[in-house]
């Protein structure tokens, strides 16, 4: 069996509020194998996005740790956080978050050039043959649809093979149809590049597509014995 590529312990995240203090996450807790493609489910605000940002090391618990690939992120200074997250993570949001400045090619190249990685310009160039934007090259993002700026954005993330591939609604600015495509591909450069995914989506479809779902209520984990009693209880 692979080994876990990231350990979630006890993770608790709380905020103040006018109101007073706020508990967001309690006590999350569980691990992913490299390669496993694991859905995070659950209703609005129930704390999804928020533990996708503390696996990121965007967001910090306020207890708790998160391990990635061995390294406790918070542990870390934030230059270092931020080095790792460069390294093992790409990341594929709903509102695409392409440089407005820069060409398809160069929005894929900078990831490889902030590495240091040599032949940015080639891998790029391949990385984005690979999801169908071979002719567009040199067009930048205001005169790409949502699908292909998606498409750039998942080259983008790719390009760097990433250990893990978080992504937050990735179909959520996209119609069905286009939304489809994304996801498919998606799930085949994961499993070319043999990446963990980590998906936040409210679209069930989707989330059966996964290996796993970690479903989240009011901030609490439902322990996936409990998912699976509700499912055959739902069939
Ligand atoms: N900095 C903050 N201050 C106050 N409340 C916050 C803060 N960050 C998040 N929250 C609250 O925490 C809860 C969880 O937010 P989060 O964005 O993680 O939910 P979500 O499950 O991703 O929701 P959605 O599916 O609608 O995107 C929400 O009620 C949100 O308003």
């Amino acid at each position: 069996m692979p080994p876990s590529i990231i350990e979630v312990d006890r993770v608790s995240k709380q905020v103040r509020d006018s109101t007073g203090v706020l508990t967001i996450l309690h006590d999350i807790e569980f691990s992913l194998r490299a390669q496993e493609s694991v859905a995070i489910v659950g209703a609005s605000g129930s704390g999804k996005s928020t533990l996708l940002s503390i696996l990121a090391g965007l967001d910090v618990p306020t207890s708790g740790t998160v391990r990635l690939g061995g390294t406790d992120l918070f542990t870390l200074d934030e230059d270092a956080r931020a080095a790792v997250r460069a390294q093992k993570l790409g990341f594929v949001f709903q509102s695409f978050q392409l440089l407005g400045n820069l060409t398809a090619l160069e929005n894929v190249m900078l990831p490889l050039e902030l590495l240091g990685r040599g032949d940015a310009r080639a891998q790029a160039t391949e990385m984005l043959g690979r999801v169908g934007l071979g002719e567009r090259l040199g067009h930048y993002p205001r005169v790409l649809s949502g699908g292909e700026q998606q498409r750039v954005a998942l080259a983008r993330a790719f390009v760097v093979r990433p250990a893990v591939l978080l992504a937050d609604e990735p179909t959520g600015s996209l119609d069905f149809a286009t939304g489809e495509t994304v996801m498919q591909l998606i799930f085949a450069l994961n499993r070319e590049a043999g990446t963990t995914l980590v998906l936040v989506t409210h679209d069930r479809g989707i989330a059966a597509c996964c290996d796993r779902q970690l479903r989240i209520e009011a901030g609490r984990l439902v322990p996936e014995a409990a998912q699976l009693v509700e499912s055959v209880g739902a069939a």
